[in-house]
């Protein structure tokens, strides 16, 4: 599903009235009865129910007015506070201002502080404060207005994005509404995916109002990875699948106190329906491989007696790479210098798909130029912020800043794909495409998560999925496997390893999820795929 930053869809409203000829007294009537819909479809009928609409003077507003006429109609009680003097009110919302049955709307330019009280029993407040058009910090009157409806202990639902949160990056500006449900219009903004803002959001619908196709189509923005989305992406095993059509993965992974994580990344890759998995390892683990492994087949690398790979090791792996459809390299691996050197040979030697994580990332990190080496070869990085802080030299606060930024600027600088990890996983690809991932719980915060997307990536890029399709379905099912585990387990103490066991059961309900609607998506199946 497409989502866009609140100007976009600001200038494809634009479009759908200046070209199309929708008036936008219809996009504004169609905006405010999706929310009337959605409160109708929560709390019911009207009788003794009563929404207080908390109003701005823009169009976000009108909607909110819009709101009111209908539930109005369907027997609510619906008072609007309006946050300025009725004369401030102009275009579509003064229209729609103008519809109301006199005694309807309260005028309050000088804030709500003395009507709180009107909120004491309401069923539902109605955010209608600020939407798109919000342009810097709220403080004043729409601060305390803001900070009433938080506190009134009230569900309150959003008209198209909580006020105060950025439509164009999900961040707080100053204070926001924390909403139980939000109604957003033709596409969701980004603010309503990106955290924080995806949390104040409370629950997503996207209501249909119109947009022409092709404005949609023409829009400028990035993919949301939902269930649906996601079963679209998915190809299932044809009847003739044979080992072969499920790839051959190498992961070259180990070291002394970490062949856990060699194991999840082999194993993880054969959840993920990988054909065959070799596991590369240190020789002197090997014996531990052997037995904490069965389906994958193992190679003990390099003389001697280390408990990490060395340089030596180069042409045994690229022997073993040049039979096999797909590199993970990094799990576990360490960062003796030796190893180090070894990645950076490795990189410049193979040419089959790579995927680097952990410390083949912090081997790349001091001179990522490297990756230049495998320009038009399939490479892709999964750091977590501080992998990636590492990599652009910077900072975590840095990468949290602006994580799409920081992404799809070091895809198309190294041409690589990524995906920086963290709630919202974003992936992006070296010709600057975007997705943002949906699945996941706080659950996963826990060691070896990393090592299972590693698997799982390669795993599907040794399938034949192009590696931005590979880095959007992984991250998915990675996450969605954890979120299967919540239904039956919680997510306190989820390890790494319940995840790698969960992966074919995500599978299974991402491929029987095909041709549903969209998991945030109840008024408008099929928009922006
Ligand atoms: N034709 C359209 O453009 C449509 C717009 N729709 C609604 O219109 C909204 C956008 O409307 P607008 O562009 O009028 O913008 P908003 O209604 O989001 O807010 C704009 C108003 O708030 C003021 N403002 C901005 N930042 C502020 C701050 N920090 N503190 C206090 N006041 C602030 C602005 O000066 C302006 O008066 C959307 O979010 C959506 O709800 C829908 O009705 C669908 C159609
Ligand atoms: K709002």
């Amino acid at each position: 599903m497409k989502v866009v930053s609140g100007q976009v869809m600001q200038l494809m409203d634009k479009r759908a009235i200046g070209e199309f000829g929708i008036p936008g007294l219809d996009l504004m009537e169609r905006a405010g009865r999706g929310c009337a819909d959605a409160i109708v479809e929560t709390f019911g009928a009207g009788t003794g129910k009563r929404a207080v609409i908390v109003a701005g003077k823009g169009n976000n507003g009108g909607d909110g007015f819009v709101v009111s006429r209908l539930l109005s109609e369907r027997g609510w009680d619906a008072p609007v506070l309006l946050l300025a003097a009725p004369e401030a009110i102009a275009g579509d919302a003064a229209a729609n201002l103008a519809r109301l049955s006199s005694g309807v709307v309260k005028s309050v330019p000088q804030g709500i502080a003395g009507e709180r009280e009107l909120f004491e029993g309401a069923t539902v407040i109605v955010d209608a404060l600020l939407g798109t058009g919000m342009k810097s910090e709220v403080s004043g009157i729409y601060g305390e207005a803001i900070d009433a409806i938080n506190a009134a202990g009230v569900p309150v639902i959003a008209v198209d994005i909580p006020s105060g949160v950025d439509s164009a990056t999900g961040k707080v500006l100053g204070r926001a509404v924390r909403a139980d449900l939000t109604v957003t219009f033709a596409l969701p903004k980004l603010g309503n995916i990106l955290n924080p803002g995806a949390e104040l959001c409370g629950r997503l619908v996207v209501a249909d109002i119109g947009m022409p196709d092709a404005v949609v189509a023409e829009a400028e923005g990035v993919e949301f990875t939902d269930l649906p989305s996601a079963a679209l992406l998915f190809r299932p095993r044809p009847a003739t699948a044979h080992k072969g059509t499920g790839g051959h993965t190498l992961v070259v992974a180990g070291s002394t106190g970490k062949t856990g994580a060699a194991a999840m990344a082999a194993n993880s890759a054969l959840r993920a329906g990988a054909g065959l998995v070799t596991l590369a390892v240190p020789a002197l683990l090997h014996p531990i491989l052997e037995a904490k492994t069965t389906e994958a087949m193992t190679i003990p690398l390099g003389p001697g007696a280390k408990g990490y790979l060395q340089a030596g090791a180069l042409p045994e792996i690229a022997a073993a790479a040049a039979v096999r459809d797909v590199v993970a390299l990094g799990p576990g691996l360490g960062t003796a210098p030796s190893t180090v050197y070894l990645v950076h040979s490795l990189l410049a030697a193979l040419r089959q798909p790579i995927v680097l994580d952990a410390d083949a990332l912090n081997a790349v990190a001091p001179d990522p130029s490297i990756l230049l080496k495998r320009k038009g070869l399939i490479t892709v990085l999964t750091p977590h912020p501080g992998e990636m802080a590492r990599l652009i030299n910077g900072s975590v606060p840095e990468v949290e800043e602006d994580r799409i930024g920081c992404a799809r600027d070091f895809a198309t600088r190294y041409q690589v794909h990524l995906i920086l990890k963290g709630a919202r996983s974003i992936i992006a690809a070296p010709d600057g495409r975007i997705a943002v991932n949906g699945s996941g719980n706080p659950g996963m915060a826990s060691g070896g998560m990393g090592d299972v997307l590693t698997g799982v990536v390669a795993a599907l890029i040794g399938q034949g999925y192009d590696p931005f399709t590979a880095c959007r379905l992984g991250a998915f099912v990675h996450g969605f496997a954890a979120d299967l585990l919540l239904e039956t387990r919680g997510s306190q103490g989820m390890c790494a390893t319940d995840v790698q066991e969960a992966l074919p059961a995500a599978m299974d309900r991402i491929a029987r999820t095909r041709g549903t609607h969209h998991v945030l998506d109840t008024d408008n199946t099929s928009q922006g795929e």
